[in-house]
């Protein structure tokens, strides 16, 4: 038998110079800047024009990039009247993925794989996903859309069509550090998602469709919006030592926790909960903190498992007031860029990911007479 490497644990599969994440020194790097100073230093704007064009911009290429981004926010009347006809039951994650796929079904241009064609899209995408996701959510509130603003930034403008007015710089700061945080990670199962299907020459429409899919689930994307549910579980800090040994009694996973690549703690958490700790301080949340505090200390003790980026970024997207089944979709909205940037390096030199499998099933059988429809009889079939 070969060996199996189930879950693709361990396995190497392809080169990539879009992001490092290296566990033994737990850091990430986006095109080789630490995600930390990135956090600190860049605006989402710049690490998105960092992902797809390799280096940061200069002051004409950013001021440049930005124009083209706010020239395309406005939702598509198309896309509109389909996010209207879906159900507000559906899933936030479901709308958006039709939503993307409705996009990508009235461009003409869909299946144009040239760079300038996908760099394009992306930029389409990176724009218009925002709207998706703030209408949506006005939409379950019974509230109106609210139309982009172009004089204001990707984090301002996000927030804006969401509540309809700017929060303080503190919100906007820590929503724009987070969409950084999230931007990029190299092959996760969603990016890979994306990879597979770019390899068979799909347009990047599809491939983004099918990440959004990949990142719903939640052992991926889907803890962050799975974190806030836990938090309400709980409900205050006392209850936390004892709902944490019932949950791990009954082997739950206790969703914002453990990462397949980092085994020592998750080298963002400590930037997104600085973010966190100044949105606990605005909106004057202790209690939040406690539960928080006191369940990462209770996992460490229990299981010896750090948080992962999912577990700061519920609890502050709950502060900025998104509901919860919304803080996937936001994390879709800034994993569109380093989806979109894998898509393009994997069609830089694309090989058919096609792995093989280890048959384990009957060995060869014939399919006896009695298993059949033919009865024998000459007219039979
Ligand atoms: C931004 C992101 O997408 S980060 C990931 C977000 N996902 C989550 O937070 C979901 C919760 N976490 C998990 O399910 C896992 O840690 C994963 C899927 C992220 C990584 O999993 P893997 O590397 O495949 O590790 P695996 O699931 O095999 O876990 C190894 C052991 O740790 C345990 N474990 C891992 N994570 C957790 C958890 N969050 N809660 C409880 N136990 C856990 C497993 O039960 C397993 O124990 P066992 O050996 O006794 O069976
Ligand atoms: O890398 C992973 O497996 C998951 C993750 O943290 C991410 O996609 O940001």
């Amino acid at each position: 038998m070969s060996e199996i490497h189930k879950g693709l644990a361990g396995v190497v599969v392809d080169t990539t110079t879009i992001s490092k994440v290296n566990p033994e020194t737990n850091s990430l790097l986006y095109r080789g800047y630490p995600v930390q100073e990135l956090a600190a230093r860049c605006s989402f704007e710049e690490v998105a024009y960092l992902l797809w064009y390799g280096e940061l911009p200069t002051p004409e290429q950013r001021a440049e990039f930005e124009t083209l981004e706010r020239s395309l926010r406005h939702l598509d009347p198309v896309v509109k009247r389909i996010v209207d006809e879906l159900p507000t039951t559906a899933h936030p994650m479901d709308v958006l993925r039709t939503a993307v796929s409705a996009i990508g079904a009235a461009d003409p241009h869909a299946d144009d794989s040239s760079r300038d064609g996908n760099l394009r899209k992306s930029t389409a995408l990176l724009a218009q996903i925002p709207s998706i996701i703030a209408y949506d959510q006005r939409r379950r509130r019974d509230e109106d859309l609210v139309e982009p603003r172009d004089d204001l930034g990707y984090s301002a403008n996000f927030l804006h069509m969401t509540f309809g007015e700017l929060p303080d710089l503190v919100v906007v700061n820590a929503f724009d550090v987070s969409m950084i945080l999230y931007a990029e990670h190299s092959f996760n199962a969603s990016t890979f998602t994306a990879r597979v299907i770019t390899s068979t020459l799909s347009d990047l429409y599809s491939a983004v469709t099918g990440a959004i899919g990949a990142l719903k689930g939640p052992l991926h994307g889907g803890a962050n919006e799975a974190v806030m549910h836990i938090f309400d579980e709980i409900g205050g800090v006392d209850a936390v030592d004892p709902w944490l040994e019932v949950a791990l009694g009954q082997k739950r996973k206790i969703m914002g926790f453990g990462h397949r690549v980092y085994k020592n703690g998750d080298s963002r958490v400590p930037t997104m909960k600085a973010a966190l700790d100044t949105l606990i301080t605005e909106y004057d949340r202790p209690d939040l903190l406690a539960i928080y505090d006191r369940l990462e200390a209770g996992m460490l003790a229990a299981k010896n498992l750090k948080p992962n980026l999912d577990y700061p970024s519920g609890p502050a997207y709950h502060l900025m007031g998104f509901d919860t089944q919304f803080f996937t979709p936001l994390f879709v909205a800034a994993r569109i860029t380093g989806w979109t940037a894998h898509i393009m390096e994997q069609l830089e030199s694309n090989a058919l990911i096609r792995p093989l499998s280890e048959y384990v099933g009957p060995e060869q059988r014939e399919v006896s007479a009695s298993e059949t429809l033919d009865d024998g009889s000459e007219d039979a079939g």
